[in-house]
């Protein structure tokens, strides 16, 4: 299976287990690294063959503005989910860093790989 990726995609979300975070808005970044076979879009030279990352980069946006969380885990979950859902991809490793989190870390977070390959 090949790989189709997204490095540091920043999105803005409310998101956060204190109180002071459910009126702010914080900014988090996912790496996705996703299973796709990029054969078929690479014969044809066809957007429409292919996991178009801009879709899935509009949609992990759409989904973290339009959502609140607590847990970093649960937005991990949640756009693992989505991605493999409606983009039929099989596999996904998600890491989300939330940078802000901890002043003395340069940046925090979680990693999980769902699905087979
Ligand atoms: N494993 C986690 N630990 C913590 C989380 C989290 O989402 N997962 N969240 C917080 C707070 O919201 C923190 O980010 C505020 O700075 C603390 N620990």
């Amino acid at each position: 299976m090949d790989i189709v990726f997204i490095k540091q995609l920043e999105v803005i979300s409310t998101i956060g287990v204190y109180n002071w975070e459910k009126s702010v808005q914080q900014k988090l970044y996912f790496d996705l690294e996703m299973a796709f076979d990029n054969k078929p879009a690479a014969k044809s030279d066809d957007i429409n063959l292919a996991l178009n990352y801009f879709s899935v980069s509009e949609r992990v946006n759409k989904f973290a503005q339009e959502n609140v969380f607590e847990l970093i885990e649960t937005m991990a979950e949640r756009v693992a989910a989505l991605i493999m859902e409606e983009f039929s991809v099989p596999w996904i490793k998600l890491t989300l860093h939330k940078p802000g989190a901890l002043p003395k870390a340069q940046s925090l977070g979680v990693q999980i790989e769902r699905g087979v390959k």
